[in-house]
């Protein structure tokens, strides 16, 4: 069986006296999508953190490609290949798609040999082959990001991530603010990656987008992960009464 991209183990973080993540050990192999589940203040969106380099654990180990790191900035965990992306997209909105692509690393070129510009054909030339890869349409690369639907947009930050050589990338509720068909998009473009060889954690709130695309499911409450299952071991039923807790009447 392939080694894990990524591994964590027993993750530990706090905030003043609450536990935010409690001992969480998971892992994620190639290839594969998983979804991370549970109900609001569960800890998802803390342990993603831990594992881009927002947060730094208070405990417990992170393992990428089969050795420990210390991921001190989301800098640094994307310098592994980690990449996330929150639901603001960080990009920039005045800018095309190509120049979104390319932000903070546009190549340059020597202009008739004596000053540097930035070399805006390679960028396109570069966005049309990565987004082609992708299965990715934007008519027009050169209309600003603002104009794309959110759909677009949201594919035009996953085409950037792998452009940059993304080696799992984390995506935090990539559907919670699309209209279906662009939902649908998004869901295509997260089993496209998975096709690549590109792992995704994802987090959701929708279990049907989470049946439709993750390998995997794991599920945390209070902190802990309560639960893990292959998707097609389980149901929504399960996956509820997990995030919900058998404490909890159905
Ligand atoms: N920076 C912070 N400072 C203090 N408490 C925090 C901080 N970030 C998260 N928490 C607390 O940690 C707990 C877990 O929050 P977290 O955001 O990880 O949950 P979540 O599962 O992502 O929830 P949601 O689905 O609502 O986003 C919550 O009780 C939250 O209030």
């Amino acid at each position: 069986m392939a080694k894990p991209v990524l591994q964590v183990r027993n993750l530990y973080k706090h905030f003043g006296g609450l536990v935010a993540v409690d001992q969480v050990s998971m892992e994620v192999y190639p290839g594969e999508v998983v979804g991370l589940l549970g109900d609001n203040g569960a800890g998802k969106s803390t342990l993603i953190k831990l594992i881009s380099g927002v947060h730094r654990p208070d405990g417990g180990q992170v393992i990428f490609d089969q050795r420990e790191v210390t991921l001190a900035s989301p800098l640094e965990a994307r310098k592994l290949g980690i990449e996330t992306i929150y639901q603001d997209l960080a990009l920039c909105e005045n800018l095309d798609a190509s120049a979104n692509i390319f932000l903070g690393r546009e190549p340059l070129r020597r202009h008739l040999g004596l000053f540097k510009e930035l070399d805006s054909a390679y960028m396109l030339r570069e966005s049309h082959k990565i987004l082609e890869q992708l299965d990715i349409q934007i008519p027009d690369l050169r209309r600003p990001i603002r104009q794309l639907s959110g759909g677009q947009r949201q594919a035009v930050s996953i085409a950037r991530a792998v452009y940059w050589n993304a080696r799992l990338m984390i995506m935090d509720e990539p559907t919670a603010a699309l209209g279906v068909p662009e939902q649908l998009k998004v869901l295509q473009l997260i089993r496209t990656l998975r096709e690549q060889g590109v792992p995704v954690i994802v987090i959701s709130h929708n279990l049907q987008d989470v049946f439709a695309t993750a390998d995997r499911i794991v599920v945390m409450r209070r902190g802990k992960k309560v639960g893990e299952r292959a998707i097609a071991e389980t149901n929504n039923n399960e996956i509820v009464g997990l995030m919900v807790g058998s404490d909890v009447q159905l």
